[in-house]
Order: structure tokens, then C-alpha cells, then sequence
């Protein structure tokens, strides 16, 4: 089954033209597909059909078997929470907890996310700690180190473990490595995959940065499958 599959997708902003119309697209699970395209060509509204955030005029997307669209709000919300982790280009880590309190969000506020940390681990502190040394953060949670004084590569590790725990589908990273040099990105990227890759699930990444394409199984470049990018402006930035 593939992870996400979109047919005749169209969306627009109140009293403008579509900036998004993807008559097709599919990506299987377990795929890592880096997608890419101009400031300002859709990626984020993309990203935000994907996990339910917004909602299209017209077509369907499906993650696995769920149609996004016949679920009410409420329930699109469940889900989001459910089956999807999210990186964020600001991290968003709450400084006032602590870095497991941080990585363990996820399952206080999703249940299935925390039966699966547990059928897993046995606990859902079990599951954190797991993943915490597997991205070399044992030594910091021994500290009690604040999230407020970790580096920003270890605040991202942080937050690859937030995005996993509880083995969520779908990975979606939004420019996670836009503060970062070329080789920290591409370490980043690699640490990302090797996670998602234990947890066997679906990444999309976001990233102006065509250096980290070859790291990808899939690279889609948003104007090829989506027929608005022809009567919309876009403008590449670094
Ligand atoms: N809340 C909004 N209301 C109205 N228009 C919006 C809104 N958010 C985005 N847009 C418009 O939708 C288009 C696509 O924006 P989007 O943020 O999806 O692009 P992007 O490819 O993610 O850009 P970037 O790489 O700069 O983050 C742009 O023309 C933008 O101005």
C-alpha cells in the first residue's frame, strides 16, 4: 500500500488562483523523497494537505488506507497526532521541560503513540531513552542539561527523537537543516534516515539544499507534478 496518494488535488487560498493542482501522485511507504521547488511554489501547503492542516477544494489524499478528507476536524487532528512526526526549521523544543520530557510529548498527547513506545519497549521512558543514545544523547539526559543549553545540531537530534517516538508512519521534516552547513546537514540527514529507516517509515523532506538530494530515493520537484506552478511565480533562494 502506498503511504500517501493524492488524485486531483486542488487547492487555493480565499480569492486566488490554485497553488496547488496535482492530478497524481503516490509515494510508497517506506520511501525517502526529498521535495523540492521555489520559495513560494507550495511546499509548505503542500505538506499541510499532506498532514490535514488544511483542507483541499477538491480531489483526496490518503495516508495508508485513510481518506484525509472524510475525517471531521477533530478527527483529522487524532490522526495528525496518531501517525505523523513533525520537524519543524524552528525545532519548536519547549525550553521549560526537559529533553525527554520534550521527546516523550508525542505520547501523552497520542495514545496509539504510546501503546506502540510500549508494546515496543515496555515503557514509554524505555522507548525514549532507546532512541536517545541511538542519536548519542545519553550523556546530556544524564546531565539534566536544559534544552536551552544544547547546541542547534543537538537540539535537531532532540528533535528527530521527538518525531519518532511511538513509531509515527510518516516522517515530515519542513527545512530542518536551514541553520546548518553543507556536511552538518548532510549528517543530519543521515542520522534522520537511519531512525526513520529502524522505525520503517515514510520521510518527506523539504529543502532548498540540492546538495542533500543524492541522499534521497526520490527527489520530486514540485513543478513536475503540480499543473499550478505553469500560471505561478517562484523565486529560488538559498
Ligand atoms: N495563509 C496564507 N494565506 C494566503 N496565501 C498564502 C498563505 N500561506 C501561503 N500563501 C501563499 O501560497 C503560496 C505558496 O506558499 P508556500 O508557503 O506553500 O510556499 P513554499 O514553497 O513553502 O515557500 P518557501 O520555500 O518560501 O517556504 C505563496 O504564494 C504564498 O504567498
Amino acid at each position: 500500500m502506498a503511504a500517501i496518494s493524492i488524485e486531483a488535488l486542488s487547492f487555493a487560498w480565499a480569492q486566488q488562483s490554485p497553488v496547488i493542482d496535482i492530478p497524481s501522485c503516490s509515494i510508497a511507504a517506506g520511501e525517502m523523497v526529498f521535495l523540492q521547488g521555489p520559495s513560494g511554489s507550495g511546499k509548505s501547503t503542500l505538506l499541510n494537505l499532506m498532514t490535514g492542516m488544511l483542507v483541499p477544494q477538491r480531489g483526496e489524499i490518503r495516508i495508508g488506507d485513510t481518506r484525509l478528507n472524510r475525517l471531521n476536524s477533530v478527527a483529522r487532528d487524532r490522526f495528525r497526532a496518531d501517525h505523523i512526526g513533525f520537524i519543524f526549521q524552528s525545532l519548536n523544543l519547549l525550553p521549560y521541560l526537559s529533553i525527554e520530557a520534550n521527546v516523550q510529548l508525542a505520547c501523552r498527547v497520542s495514545k496509539q503513540r504510546r501503546q506502540r513506545a510500549i508494546a515496543r519497549f515496555g515503557s514509554v521512558q524505555s522507548a525514549c531513552t532507546s532512541l536517545l543514545s541511538s542519536l548519542g544523547l545519553a550523556e546530556l539526559v544524564d546531565e539534566k542539561r536544559p534544552v536551552s543549553q544544547l547546541s542547534v545540531g543537538q537540539q535537531q537530534r532532540v528533535a528527530i527523537a521527538r518525531a519518532l517516538i511511538g513509531a509515527p508512519e510518516l516522517i515530515i521534516a519542513d527545512e530542518p537543516t536551514s541553520a546548518l552547513d553543507t556536511a552538518s546537514a548532510q549528517r543530519f540527514v543521515a542520522l534522520l534516515q537511519a531512525e526513520v529507516k529502524a522505525a520503517d517509515a515514510t520521510l518527506i523532506l523539504v529543502s532548498h539544499d540540492e546538495r542533500l538530494a543524492p541522499q534521497f530515493d526520490r527527489v520530486i520537484q514540485l513543478a513536475d507534478i503540480n499543473q499550478a506552478s505553469k500560471t505561478m511565480g517562484g523565486v529560488y533562494v538559498d
